[in-house]
C-alpha cells in the first residue's frame, strides 16, 4: 500500500502492525439463524411476526484498526456501503479466500486516500453464519500520523499550507474515544481537522 501511494518508506504501515506490542486481535462471530432468536434478544414485542423482525446481525460500522482480513462460511450476510443508503452484498465464495477492509486508522495514516469502508452483517433466516476476522492494529502508544509525502494540499484560505485531514493521535486515544461512541457513528470525525476549521473550504490535491 505504501508503494502504491509512492511513500518512500515502504514499511511505514506494516511496521505498525508487526510491532511486538501490536494490539491486533482475532474475532470469531457467530450468527445463529434469526428464526431461533427470542423476541427478548431482538428487543421486539413477543407478538411481533417473524417477517417484521430486523435481520441485521452486526450493525453498520467502520473498523477502527488499520486493516481487516475477513473470511466467512458459505452463508451470505456481509454487506458494504460504498455510499450512504447503498448496501452491496459481498458474496462468500468457496474459492475466494479473504475480504480485506481499510480501517479508520489506515484512513488517517493515508490522509484520507484510502477509505475505511462502512459494512454490516445480516443474519440468514435458515443457516448459521460464522465469520473469522483478523484486525491488524498498532501498539497502544503508537502515534498515528500520515507520512509527510501524503500531505500535499491546498486550501482557499491558505494555498500553501500543508494540510492534515486528521490530527495525530495514539491508538489508545483512538480506542478510548471510539469505544465511548456508538458503533454506527463515524468515529474518525472526532479527529478531523475540518471540524475545527469548518469555515475553511479545503480541497486535497492528489
Ligand atoms: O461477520 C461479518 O461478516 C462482519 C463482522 C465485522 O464487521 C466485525 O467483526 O467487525
Ligand atoms: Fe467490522
Amino acid at each position: 500500500m505504501a508503494q502504491g501511494l509512492k511513500v518512500p518508506q515502504t514499511s511505514v504501515y506494516s511496521n505498525l502492525i508487526m510491532d511486538l506490542h501490536s494490539d491486533s486481535l482475532f474475532r470469531i462471530n457467530h450468527y445463529p439463524p434469526f428464526t431461533n432468536w427470542t423476541p427478548h434478544l431482538l428487543g421486539q414485542d413477543s407478538d411481533t411476526s417473524p417477517t417484521t423482525i430486523s435481520k441485521v446481525g452486526f450493525g453498520e460500522h467502520t473498523d477502527p484498526q488499520i486493516l481487516t482480513i475477513l473470511r466467512s462460511n458459505d452463508a451470505p450476510g456481509l454487506q458494504i456501503s460504498p455510499q450512504r443508503g447503498l448496501w452491496v452484498p459481498v458474496s462468500p465464495h468457496p474459492n475466494t479466500a479473504f475480504s480485506v477492509f481499510v480501517g479508520d486508522t489506515l484512513q488517517a495514516l493515508t490522509n484520507g486516500r484510502f477509505k475505511s469502508v462502512r459494512h454490516r452483517a445480516m443474519v440468514n433466516s435458515c443457516k448459521t453464519r460464522m465469520s473469522m476476522v483478523y484486525f491488524g492494529a498498532p501498539s497502544p502508544h503508537a502515534r498515528i500520523c500520515c507520512p509527510s509525502e501524503l500531505v500535499t494540499t491546498t486550501t482557499t484560505k491558505a494555498p500553501h499550507k500543508p494540510y492534515h485531514l486528521y490530527r495525530s493521535f495514539t491508538w489508545s486515544e483512538y480506542k478510548k474515544i471510539a469505544y465511548s461512541m456508538r458503533l454506527g457513528d463515524t468515529r474518525l470525525d472526532q479527529f478531523s481537522t475540518l471540524q475545527s476549521e469548518n469555515s475553511d473550504e479545503t480541497t486535497i490535491t492528489e
